[in-house]
């Protein structure tokens, strides 16, 4: 089922955007694990649309009913199934989009994949709105790994050509990760990050939109967790990190620069750890991963997110009822950057990913 990831423990999101609800269900968790909901709660708040400039106007809660899977507060090892209610969908925006396709969104390949049964409504269920049960997931994703120590970060890299400074790849701090968790706007250079609001603002009033890119890090990973060939760990982050919305690229460690380097300045040398018995690299080329599986260091990866589709500038379409080319200028309440409010999302989505993985490998005892 595409709308189903996972192996160990699944995930499961359902609903549209312009529906009654949408929800997931994860499949295969721990028992006994006590859940923060402060945590959810602060993830959750993170993504949700309607709060700034730089994001759509809808304006939901995004607060969340557990329906099972716990019991006196702490997960019961069933199936965890939870509810986020739609309050704010103004579908009239849409009407004119059910017979021309929006460039960009998913309109079009959604009629044609489902016969024009879709619910076209605020993009129904290829509606970046489906993040939402993402981060719900991802929240308990990381308290389970936060157990053992294993911490995920993320900031804005870039918006078009303005980028923030970069991970430290060998010690990314903690620390770093839950300031950048607490602020509006995820950068680790405030300066950086005021010229990247002013340039959204600027494509807003243009009525035009910016993409940007997304780096992230993952802390304390152990040596030994990911598979060759076909399961490497590149794969499983990557098929997940693909199913957020405007996604467009996913790379590890320096990506596709390492491609202009020599061996031996990509190559990450091995170096012994003082009174310890494991070894670490003293660079990070490769971004954490060998052979499709985790060295220990930290795992680094960027994500490259396309601007939102949704203008408001005239743009050329097909009204597929009548055959004929129209201009099209999309109406309605859009992200003029996707990016900020994606950053919480790829953090969960990369717990949950590594929660799975790890699970696979070591088994479920490893988190009781
Ligand atoms: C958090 C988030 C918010 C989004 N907001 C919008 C939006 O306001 N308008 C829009 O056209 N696309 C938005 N998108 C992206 C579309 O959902 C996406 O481009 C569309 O479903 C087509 O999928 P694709 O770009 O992955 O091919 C958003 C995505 C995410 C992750
Ligand atoms: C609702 C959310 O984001 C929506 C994602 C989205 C899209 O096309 O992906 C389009 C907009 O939907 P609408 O036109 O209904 O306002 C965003 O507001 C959300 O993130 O919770």
């Amino acid at each position: 089922m595409s709308s189903s990831w996972g192996r160990q423990i699944k995930l499961t999101v359902f609903g549209e955007s312009h529906g009654p609800a949408i929800g997931g269900v994860v499949d295969g968790l721990p028992p006994g694990l006590a859940v923060d909901f402060d945590q959810i709660n602060q993830e959750m708040q993170r993504r949700v649309p309607g709060r700034h400039q730089w994001s759509s106007r809808r304006h939901e809660t995004d607060t969340y009913e557990v329906l099972s899977g716990l019991f006196h507060d702490k997960t019961t090892g069933t199936p965890l199934s939870f509810l986020i209610r739609n309050h704010d969908a103004k579908s009239k925006d849409y009407t004119e989009l059910l017979n021309v396709p929006r460039p960009g969104h998913a309109d079009y390949t959604g009629a044609a994949r489902y016969h024009g049964y879709q619910d076209y409504r605020g993009g129904g269920h290829f509606s970046g709105r489906l993040t939402a049960p993402i981060v719900f997931a991802g929240s308990i994703a990381r308290q389970l790994l936060a157990l053992k120590d294993i911490q995920i970060g993320a900031h804005i890299r870039s918006i078009g050509s303005i980028s923030d400074q970069l991970f430290d790849p060998i010690h990314p701090a903690a620390d770093l990760f839950h300031d950048l968790a607490k602020k509006q706007f995820p950068v680790i250079s405030d300066a950086c990050g005021n010229r990247m609001q002013q340039l959204i603002e600027s494509a807003r009033k243009d009525c035009d939109s910016v993409g940007g890119i997304i780096e992230a890090a993952a802390v304390s990973v152990p040596a030994g967790v990911g598979s060759p060939i076909f399961d490497a760990l590149e794969s499983i982050l990557s098929s997940i990190l693909f199913a957020i919305p405007a996604i467009k690229g996913v790379s590890f460690g320096d990506g596709f620069g390492i491609s202009r380097l020599r061996g031996s300045e990509a190559n990450d040398p091995y170096d012994k750890i003082a009174d310890h018995d494991g070894i670490v690299t003293t660079s990070n080329h490769n971004g954490g991963i060998l052979g499709g599986i985790t060295n220990g260091m930290p795992i680094l990866f960027q994500v490259a997110v396309k601007p939102t589709a949704s203008i408001a500038k005239k743009q050329r379409s097909v009204n597929l009822m009548t055959g004929k080319t129209t201009d099209l200028i999309v109406k309605g309440r859009h992200d003029p950057c996707i990016v900020p409010r994606a950053v919480p999302v790829v953090e969960a989505a990369a717990a949950f990913a590594l929660l799975d993985v790890i699970t696979q490998i070591k088994g479920l005892e490893y988190w009781l």
